[in-house]
């Protein structure tokens, strides 16, 4: 059998001794489509954060590619590994100044013709790369901030909520680019939300509940 792309043994997350979550175990293979459920406040956001590393658990290891996710540069996993959130903090002043931040962190030239062709594909093509980012409505931002992580082609997508601020028809134009950009570079999602019920078949599930969580294979 293949080895799980992510690994988590034994993990919980308990700030200030609050519990939230407590041993997990997981093992999530390569190229799935994974929805993560549980009721609000069941701890599916900290999930994801956990395996973006973004926040420390408190107890058990978690492994990417059979590697402690602590002895990845934070730079390589970043670049593997995107935790995508609802509101997406754009920064700078233009809609380039935070597409071409991938490729400034890492000393690398910009792309200018992928972020176009990316602003296209989001339906976004009459915006300029020089336009300011102050006067974008909540559908733009998301969907500019979603694009950024799409300059360089993630292994595995976490995305939190991502579509609240679109409306239907985009939701579904989004997430059918989504999932066939996922089929055809074999990157691995995982999705909070019920949102996207209809639009995505998930080929499986991780269910949250009582502090833990359980895989479902659908
Ligand atoms: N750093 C933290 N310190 C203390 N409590 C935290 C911390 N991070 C998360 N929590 C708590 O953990 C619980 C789970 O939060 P989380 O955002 O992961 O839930 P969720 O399942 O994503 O909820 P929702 O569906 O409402 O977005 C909440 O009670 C939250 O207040």
């Amino acid at each position: 059998m293949e080895a799980p792309l992510i690994q988590l043994k034994n993990v919980a997350f308990k700030p200030q001794e609050e519990l939230i979550l407590d041993d997990i175990q997981l093992s999530i293979p390569k190229g799935k489509k994974i929805r993560v459920t549980g009721a609000s406040g069941s701890g599916k956001s900290t999930l994801l954060k956990l395996i973006a590393f973004l926040i420390p658990k408190d107890s058990g290891t978690i492994q990417y590619q059979g590697r402690d996710i602590k002895e990845i540069s934070p730079m390589d996993y970043r670049k593997k590994v995107s935790y995508i959130t609802q509101t997406p903090q754009l920064f700078g002043k233009t809609i380039e100044d935070n597409l071409r931040f991938p490729a400034e962190v890492r000393n690398e030239s910009f792309d200018s013709e992928r972020a176009k062709q990316l602003l296209k594909d989001f339906h976004l093509e009459y915006l300029e790369l020089n336009q300011p980012v102050k006067n974008l409505s909540g559908g733009e931002r998301q969907r500019v901030g979603l694009i950024r992580h799409f300059m360089y082609e993630p292994e595995v997508l976490l995305l939190d909520e991502i579509s609240s601020a679109l409306d239907e028809d985009l939701r579904e134009s989004v997430w059918k680019w989504l999932v066939n950009h996922a089929k055809e570079h074999q990157q691995t999602i995982m999705w909070i939300s019920h949102i996207e019920d209809e639009l995505i078949q998930p080929d499986a599930e991780i269910h949250l509940e009582h502090h833990t969580a359980e895989w479902r294979e659908l």
